[in-house]
C-alpha cells in the first residue's frame, strides 16, 4: 500500500516532491497510507492533516493550491481503492470534535481489498514517460541557464593581474539574504555568508546542492554585497588552444606588462630607424628628427620605471615556477597551448589564476586534473595564499591542509564552521547526536501523550486535556521533521 501511496504522492506533487527533504515526503506518504486515515469530503481530511506541512515545505504555493492538491490526492487514492468509506467517528488524523460521536466506539475498518495490480502497465508507462519528459525539460532549462551565464560572462571585464590595488583593495565580503535558483529549482534561499579576507574556505555539500552554481554567481558579481571592483576568478574552463606557448599564455594575463613590453619593442624599433636615418643625414640627406627622438627616449624611461615598479622582470620566473609546480617541464612550457589535452589546458588555466592572484579565487575540484606531485605542490602553494579563496573538493586531505573554514551548503542554506574538514565533520557529528537526543526525547513525550490521547479520546471530562495534547503532539512531530 505504501508503495502505491508513494507513487501517487510523487505523481501529484511532481517535481516539487524532489525538492522536499525525504523525511517530510515519507511522513506525508505514511499519513495518507494509514489504513485508518480519513480523507474526508473531497480531500478535506487530507488538507487538515498535511495541508500546513505541504505549504511549509513549499510543495504548494498557497493554501488554495493546497486544497486542490489534497482533493487530487483524495481522488487518486480513491481510484486505487485506498480511500475508505467515511467513518461515523473521525480519527485523530482529523480535528477531534468533542460534540461528534462522543462515547461512541470508532468502528475498526479493515483495508478494502483491491483487485489485481494496483498500477496498470499503461499507467506505469505513462508515469515513466512523464518522468522522462520532465528530465528533458530540466536539462533544457539548465542549458538555457548555462547559456545565459555564458553571455553575461562574455560581457564582463577580463580578470587580469591588477597592479593598482593601493586604496582599492577589497577586504571582507558580506553577502546577505540572497537566493539562487536554476530552472525553477531553488538552490539557495535567503543565504547569508561572510568571507573574511585571507581566509580559505572549503565549500561542501551533497552532489547537486548548487556549489558550482554558487561559485558561478559570485564570479559574475550576481550577488549583492560583492563590490564591483572585487576581482573574482572562477577556474572553471580550460584555456583556449592556440599558437601561444603555455608560459606566454600565463604571462599574458598581466595585460599591463604585456602592453608595456610591446610598446617598448615598438619604440626601440623606431629608435633604430632614426639612428639609420641619422647615418643617411650624415651622408647628405636632410631630416630633422631630434624632437621625436627625445620623445621616444622620455617614454622609454617611463616604461622602464613602470616595468620595475610592477615587478615585470621577475614575472617570467614566477610564471615558470607555477607551471613547473603543476608538472610542466621547461620544454612543455614553451609548447603551444593547442598541443595540450583538455586536462593540461585546465592546468594552464589554474596556473594563470594563481599568477593573477585575484581578490577572491574560486576553485572547483582543482585536484581532478592533477597528478600527485602537482596536488602536493598546489596544497603548499594555497596554504601560503595571501588572499581569500573558496575551494570545492571531494579530496578530504586536500581540504584539511588548505582550508581554514568550511561552508556547508545544506537545505538551501549556507552555514560556516571554523576549522578544517575534520573539525567540521566532528562538529556535525556532535550536532547530529544532539539532534538525535532531542528527537528521542520528543518521541518519548509524544508517545506518552499519544497514549493519553488514545485512552481518553472519547472521554468528555478529559476533552480539553486531550485537545491540548493533540496540539503539542502535532508540534513535536513538526519539530522533529524540521530538525531531523
Ligand atoms: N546537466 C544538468 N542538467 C540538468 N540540470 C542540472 C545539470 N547540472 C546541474 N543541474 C541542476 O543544477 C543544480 C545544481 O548543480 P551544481 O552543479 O551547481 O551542484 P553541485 O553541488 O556543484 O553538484 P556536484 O557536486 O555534483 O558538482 C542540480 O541540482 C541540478 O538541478
Amino acid at each position: 500500500m505504501t508503495e502505491v501511496a508513494s507513487s501517487v504522492v510523487h505523481e501529484v506533487l511532481g517535481r516539487r516532491a524532489e525538492d522536499v527533504d525525504q523525511p517530510i515526503i515519507d511522513y506525508i506518504i505514511n499519513v495518507l497510507a494509514d489504513e485508518d486515515f480519513d480523507f474526508g469530503d473531497d480531500g478535506d481530511g487530507a488538507f487538515e492533516a498535511i495541508g500546513e506541512l505541504l505549504v511549509a515545505a513549499d510543495c504548494v504555493t498557497d493554501f488554495a493550491e493546497c486544497r486542490k492538491v489534497c482533493s487530487t490526492l483524495c481522488e487518486k487514492f480513491g481510484k486505487h481503492g485506498l480511500v475508505k468509506a467515511k467513518p461515523t467517528v473521525r480519527s485523530l488524523a482529523t480535528p477531534f470534535r468533542m460534540n461528534e460521536g462522543m462515547d461512541e466506539e470508532a468502528p475498526k475498518k479493515k483495508p478494502e481489498p483491491t483487485d489485481g495490480p494496483l498500477l496498470s502497465e499503461r499507467d506505469k508507462a505513462k508515469i515513466e514517460r512523464r518522468k522522462r519528459k520532465e528530465e528533458r525539460q530540466r536539462e533544457q532549462e539548465y542549458q538555457m541557464h548555462l547559456a545565459e551565464m555564458e553571455a553575461a560572462r562574455a560581457g564582463m571585464p577580463v580578470v587580469c593581474v591588477n597592479h593598482d590595488t593601493v586604496g582599492s583593495a577589497v577586504r571582507d565580503l558580506h553577502m546577505e539574504n540572497f537566493s539562487i535558483s536554476v530552472g525553477g529549482r531553488d538552490l539557495i534561499v535567503d543565504g547569508t555568508v561572510t568571507l573574511s579576507f585571507g581566509r580559505h574556505y572549503g565549500l561542501v555539500g551533497r552532489n547537486g546542492t548548487g556549489k558550482t552554481t554558487f561559485l558561478r554567481y559570485m564570479a559574475m558579481h550576481a550577488i549583492d554585497g560583492i563590490p564591483p571592483n572585487c576581482q573574482i576568478l572562477h577556474v572553471e574552463q580550460e584555456v583556449v588552444g592556440d599558437d601561444i606557448t603555455a608560459l606566454q599564455c600565463v604571462l599574458n594575463s598581466d595585460i599591463e606588462r604585456t602592453q608595456l613590453l610591446e610598446e617598448e619593442a615598438h619604440l626601440l624599433a623606431q629608435q633604430r630607424e632614426f639612428e639609420f636615418e641619422e647615418t643617411n643625414v650624415k651622408n647628405g640627406a636632410d631630416l630633422n628628427t631630434a624632437p621625436d627622438k627625445d620623445a621616444i627616449s622620455q617614454r622609454l624611461e617611463e616604461i622602464y620605471k613602470r616595468l620595475e615598479a610592477i615587478d615585470a622582470y621577475s614575472a617570467e620566473a614566477r610564471a615558470a615556477s607555477i607551471l613547473a609546480g603543476l608538472s610542466f617541464s621547461p620544454e612543455m612550457q614553451r609548447k603551444a597551448t593547442k598541443t595540450f589535452s583538455g586536462g593540461w589546458r585546465m592546468r594552464i588555466a589554474l596556473a594563470r589564476a594563481l599568477f593573477i592572484e585575484p581578490d577572491l579565487l574560486l576553485l572547483d575540484e582543482p585536484t581532478n586534473h592533477l597528478d600527485l606531485h602537482a596536488v602536493l605542490w598546489l596544497e603548499s602553494y594555497l596554504v601560503k595564499w595571501p588572499k581569500t579563496c573558496i575551494v570545492v573538493s571531494h579530496a578530504r586531505e586536500f581540504l584539511n591542509t588548505v582550508v581554514t573554514d568550511i561552508i556547508h551548503l545544506q537545505g538551501q542554506k549556507l552555514i560556516t564552521y571554523k576549522g578544517n574538514y575534520d573539525t567540521f565533520e566532528r562538529t556535525r557529528e556532535e550536532q547530529i547526536k544532539n539532534q538525535q537526543k532531542a528527537f528521542e526525547a520528543n518521541e518519548r513525550s509524544r508517545s506518552h501523550m499519544q497514549a493519553f490521547i488514545d485512552k481518553f479520546r472519547y472521554n468528555a471530562k478529559r476533552a480539553s486535556l486531550v485537545q491540548s495534547r493533540i496540539k503539542v503532539t502535532a508540534i513535536i512531530v513538526l519539530f522533529d521533521l524540521m530538525y531531523s
